[in-house]
């Protein structure tokens, strides 16, 4: 196997301008390279999580839950009919119109905010505004007469109990409404629907986004055995044997298989990642509203991987070596640094500072040099690469655990999506680690959320209606 990077120091690329990064920031940023090293001890003690969450006596106390999620069959193309989906997970909520005819797919959507106050609210509130909503855009649609089937894509750690039974183990990813944790969120649906009575809907599954985006990209591509998220949160889910899922008792062995909602967010809550977490980590863990709890997601996605950068340029500026040493109020503002600047700024071509000029105008570093351009976008590149590199090696775990030789891999969320470089990290990281029998490819599955939370539905119904 070869490695680009063997030792501990990476040299980071001279701008075309033949400016080099500040030697002092190269120096302090190594802690953000991961090693070959630690990415085998992450290796190693990801899939030890793993197992501990797939079986019955270690599930209780495991912190990578690895819940089964009653979908054991894939989509085989032939998927017909209307079906309506709820999107719940992250920043936006979305209700959709999904018609499937065979390989064709036609989906009407309107996105809905969920202010800041129904976030952290009371359950039942949240759930009203759902099913509004719901009602709305059924009546726009003309469907409010049908009793169409619904599944509704909850992306939040779910254990569940059936189909269309998700109990809520807790919130993420800044939601925290009161009387929802410990309850069924289909049913919670349900109620709120029946509470107003206008309309009336079959909630047929309750998934994850990455089961939707596993369904999703299977639907195109027959090899595809796991999701992926790298959006808001991250989350992965895989293909495993049901005879290694042990939470899984389901009498009826059906198809043999179950997709697993691994909840890999909450990978090192037990500590098991602070051989590899550096003081942004821990900073910015302290400031939010679930500490100590999803320590894997924050080194990852893209709630926190902007203000992972703000707070290693804040670093380096107080100790002299950015932006004279000043800055300015708005760098040291928490959140002021979008993660999209990310992609932003490392979507300039090198030597060139079109977009981080823009970005650190804004930020009030109107004096900021070509220099400093340099060093933040090295500190940008560090933080994305240590965020991709951590994917990759939870996804050769996964390709490991699957044992198949030839297996796609579903992608959704903004940052995979956007952020320019972050498929070829992962590919090229991934190639590097692998053994070389593996063939993979990594698809971008756009609209898991909607689409495969359709798939699901129709996969549900076409196994029911199957002659036994
Ligand atoms: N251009 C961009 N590059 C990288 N990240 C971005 C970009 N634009 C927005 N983001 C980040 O992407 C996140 C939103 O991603 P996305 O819409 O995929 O998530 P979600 O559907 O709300 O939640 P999730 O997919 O995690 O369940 C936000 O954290 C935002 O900061």
């Amino acid at each position: 196997m070869t490695s680009k990077c063997k030792s501990k120091v990476c040299n980071p690329p001279e701008a075309s301008s033949g400016l080099q990064v500040t030697p002092e920031i190269v120096a302090g940023c190594q802690e953000l390279i991961l090693t070959d090293e630690q990415i085998q001890t992450y290796m190693t003690t990801f899939l030890d999580n793993i197992q501990r969450g797939l079986k019955k006596e270690t599930h209780p106390t495991a912190i990578v839950k690895c819940f089964p999620t009653y979908v054991q069959d894939l989509p085989d193309g032939t998927e017909s009919g209307k079906f309506l989906a709820l999107d719940l997970g992250g920043s936006n909520f979305r209700v959709l119109l999904i018609e499937l005819d065979g390989g064709n797919c036609q989906m009407q959507s309107k996105i809905f905010v969920i202010s800041q106050d129904l976030m952290v609210g009371p359950g039942t509130s949240l759930f009203d505004f759902i099913a509004q909503c719901l009602a709305e855009f059924s009546i726009e649609h003309g469907v409010a007469a049908e009793t169409l089937p619904l599944g509704f894509t909850f992306s939040f750690p779910v254990m569940q109990k059936g189909l269309t039974v998700g109990i809520l183990e807790r919130w993420t990813k800044g939601f925290s409404c009161d009387g929802v944790v410990g309850n069924d969120v289909a049913q919670m649906l349900k109620d709120a629907i029946a509470r107003r009575g206008d309309v009336n809907i079959d909630v047929c599954a309750v998934l994850n986004d990455t089961t939707g985006t596993l369904m999703s990209c299977a639907w195109k591509n027959r090899n595809t055995r796991i999701g992926l998220i790298v959006g808001t949160g991250t989350n992965g889910c895989y293909v495993e044997k049901q005879s290694e899922a042990e939470l899984f008792d389901e009498p009826d062995m059906g198809s043999g298989n179950v997709i697993i909602n691994l909840e890999w967010g909450a990978f090192g809550d037990d500590g098991a990642l602070d051989f590899c977490r550096v003081k942004y980590d821990v900073d910015i863990d302290k400031r939010t509203i679930n500490p100590g709890k999803q320590l894997h997601e924050k080194m990852i996605s893209g709630m926190y991987m902007g203000e992972l950068v703000r707070l290693a340029a804040e670093r380096f500026t107080k100790e002299g070596y950015m932006f004279e040493g000043k800055g300015s109020e708005k760098l040291f503002t928490p959140d002021s640094f979008e993660t999209k600047f990310v992609s932003e700024i490392e979507s300039d071509p090198p030597g060139t500072y079109v977009n981080i000029k823009k970005i650190c105008d804004g930020l009030d570093l109107i004096n900021a040099t070509e220099q400093d351009f340099v060093n933040l976008r090295f500190l940008c590149e560090c933080i994305s690469k240590r965020a991709a590199h951590l994917v990759s090696a939870g996804l050769i775990v996964l390709m490991r655990k699957i044992g198949e030789k030839k297996v796609a891999v579903g992608i959704d969320g903004t940052v995979y999506k956007y952020h320019p470089h972050f498929h070829n990290l992962m590919v090229e990281k991934i190639k590097q680690l692998i053994e070389p029998d593996y063939e993979f490819e990594l698809i971008l599955s756009e609209d898991g959320s909607g689409r495969g939370a359709a798939l699901v539905a129709a996969v549900a119904a076409r196994v029911k209606s199957k002659p036994t």
